[in-house]
């Protein structure tokens, strides 16, 4: 392990995170700083309502775009490695390793079903009564967004085009490990959380006979994978002299196996050192802590000792993000991007967008801003007591576990003013943390127990975001000093690949704090303590009824499938 903050950098180590609507490189040293940034959006198609599709050489093309940036003028020896992470999308592809289309129209450019695509409700619905055991490991009900119902689309669908020509289907971090070294062992990470595999069993043959998939038993699974490694393993012999080519990085250097985005945000921030600054949490052992990504979704990552089984919530995986730990990972589907529907949506958006470019300010702090005026001397969360908004615009992902359920916003009025987009999007926002609310109490509920939010992801960046968790759910919010803290978590990865680092976390594990993480991810904001719950003590009260009628959100789900 290395010591101190205060220490030279000598040693650099690449983290490149693929989300979905950018790919980010960081270039960060051994005291965990983030000294280069880099971002390129990636290409996205939606050929049919529901069906999601990228494009992997599109994708790669970024990744080498992106890493060239970040290592520019950098002594390229004192790179010792390289980790990825990415969103957990199913990449296709034939015998030779060519890109195969997912889609009607033979595109093979487009072989990436992502994640948040639903085109598979039959064939997960099919899975789910078969009620295998499975099952009991992904919060009792699979997701549409899982792997096994995307394959059997595959199968069922495109069986000349695609299915009868693979040769290769890979969760996107491991595509991305696999082009940078030519290794196509799998993270345990992916397999574990998307595709059924067990860390203590293996494959179970009896799940893929069942679904009809048995033809994926073949040749020892060898095409979704058959070499599992901890996530930070390192691959073979490295970089190849191609991928280094590409990237700009020195051929030979160590590639990790990779995480899941959400993953390698959770690894990024959960062992933050938190001390001095009068958090319960300090004095609790690590499973106190929820790290939340919060991209275009968001992703509720609680770790245990032993296994704790949620319903609708996704686990237990065993050594899925921190080694030794099980995991459960509640989820929002859509909640950046049920944002931006929303304030994109909204007839006032170009006169927002005109007056945000006007002051230089994004869409986001000039909404914040405006919100502040418009309330007045009142607490902000007075402005929303008639609007309310039901965030299941893309189903719902934990706890319901429900991919049928749609959105809802009641207490519209004929206003189509700034004011009332400013109001909406508040309420969006405040839906979304009731959202969070409900997977936490459904975790406690199931054994965990939760002090305190550590909050990553490009809605982090958002104030107002941020301080709606810490209201709603009465938790004081962490943010990591280091923005930044998915890809941090991606270059721990490639410290742990290169040998520097002995693991992605040191031995000692009941320590309350982990010195790796000390070193890699210091805190920089505790945005809310129980004094400034106690100042919005109104706003308190109105989030409680609001939380109230959140909470029969069954009912809800009654009215659709009595409707139907
Ligand atoms: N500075 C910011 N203020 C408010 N929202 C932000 C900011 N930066 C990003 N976002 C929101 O975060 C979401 C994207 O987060 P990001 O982590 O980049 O997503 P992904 O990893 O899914 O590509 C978008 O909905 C975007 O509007
Ligand atoms: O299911 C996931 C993680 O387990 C998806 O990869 C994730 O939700 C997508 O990430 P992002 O919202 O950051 O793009």
């Amino acid at each position: 392990m290395m010591s101190g903050r205060d220490q030279e950098p000598s040693h650099y180590y690449v983290g490149i995170d693929v989300g979905t609507g950018s790919v980010r490189a960081a270039l960060v040293d051994q005291r965990g700083l983030l000294l280069a940034f880099a971002e390129q959006p990636i290409k996205k198609w939606e050929p049919q309502f529901n069906h999601h599709e990228q494009s992997s050489e599109d994708i790669w093309a970024a990744c080498c775009l992106v890493t060239k940036e970040v290592v520019q003028g950098i002594d390229a020896h004192r790179i010792r490695g390289l980790g990825f992470d990415a969103t957990c999308s199913l990449v296709v592809l034939d015998k030779e390793f060519h890109p195969l289309p997912v889609n009607h129209e033979g595109d093979s450019s487009r072989n990436v079903i992502m994640w948040l695509d639903h085109r598979a409700v039959s064939q997960v619905h099919r899975i789910n009564e078969t009620k295998h055991r499975v099952l009991q490991y992904v919060g009792g009900v699979m997701s549409v967004e899982m792997q096994a119902p995307k394959l059997l689309w595959l199968k069922e669908n495109l069986r000349e085009i695609c299915w009868d020509k693979a040769g290769h289907f890979f969760d996107l971090p491991d595509f991305l490990s696999w082009k940078a070294t030519g290794v196509t062992a799998r993270s345990l990470c992916s397999l574990v959380c998307k595709w059924t595999y067990s860390a203590e069993k293996g494959w179970d043959d009896s799940f893929w006979k069942m679904i009809g998939l048995e033809d994926l038993i073949d040749d020892n699974y060898s095409k979704i994978g058959n070499l599992v490694l901890l996530p930070g393993a390192s691959l073979g012999i490295g970089l190849t002299p191609e991928a280094a080519r590409e990237l700009g990085l020195p051929s030979g250097i160590a590639v990790a196996a990779s995480l899941i985005d959400a993953h390698a945000g959770g690894l990024g921030v959960i062992g933050a050192d938190v001390r001095g600054h009068g958090l319960t949490c300090e004095r609790q052992p690590v499973t106190s802590r929820l790290a939340v990504i919060c991209g275009t979704s968001s992703c509720h990552m609680g770790i245990s000792k032993d296994p704790v089984f949620v319903p609708g919530v996704w686990g237990p995986y065993f050594s899925a993000m921190v080694p030794g730990f099980w995991l459960n990972e509640g989820g929002q589907s859509v909640t950046g991007k049920l944002i931006d529907h929303m304030v994109q949506g909204h007839p006032a958006f170009p006169e927002l967008q005109a007056k945000a470019t006007a002051r230089c300010q994004s869409i986001y702090a000039y909404l914040n801003g405006h919100l502040d005026l418009i309330k007045k001397a009142q607490p902000v969360g007075f402005l929303t007591v008639d609007l309310h908004v039901w965030p299941d615009f893309h189903g719902n992902r934990s706890p319901l576990a429900d991919l049928t359920l749609k959105g809802m916003v009641t207490g519209l009025t004929l206003s189509q003013d700034l004011d009332d987009l400013a109001i909406l999007y508040l309420a969006t926002v405040q839906a979304i943390a009731f959202g969070t609310r409900f997977i936490i109490e459904t975790m406690e509920a199931a054994g965990h127990s939760l002090s305190t939010l550590f909050l990553c992801g490009g809605l982090s960046k958002n104030p107002l975001f941020v301080q709606m968790h810490a209201d709603i759910t009465g938790m004081p919010v962490v943010l990591s000093q280091e923005v930044e803290s998915v890809l941090v978590g991606a270059a721990i990865l490639g410290a742990c690949a290169s040998g520097d680092f002995t693991s992605v976390q040191p031995g000692l594990l009941h320590s309350l704090v982990f010195s790796f993480w000390k070193l890699l991810s210091p805190v920089k904001t505790v945005s809310i303590t129980k004094q400034l719950i106690l100042q919005t003590f109104c706003v308190d009260f109105i989030l409680v009824n609001k939380w109230e009628c959140f909470k029969k959100r069954k009912q809800h789900r009654f009215f659709f499938s009595f409707c139907k």
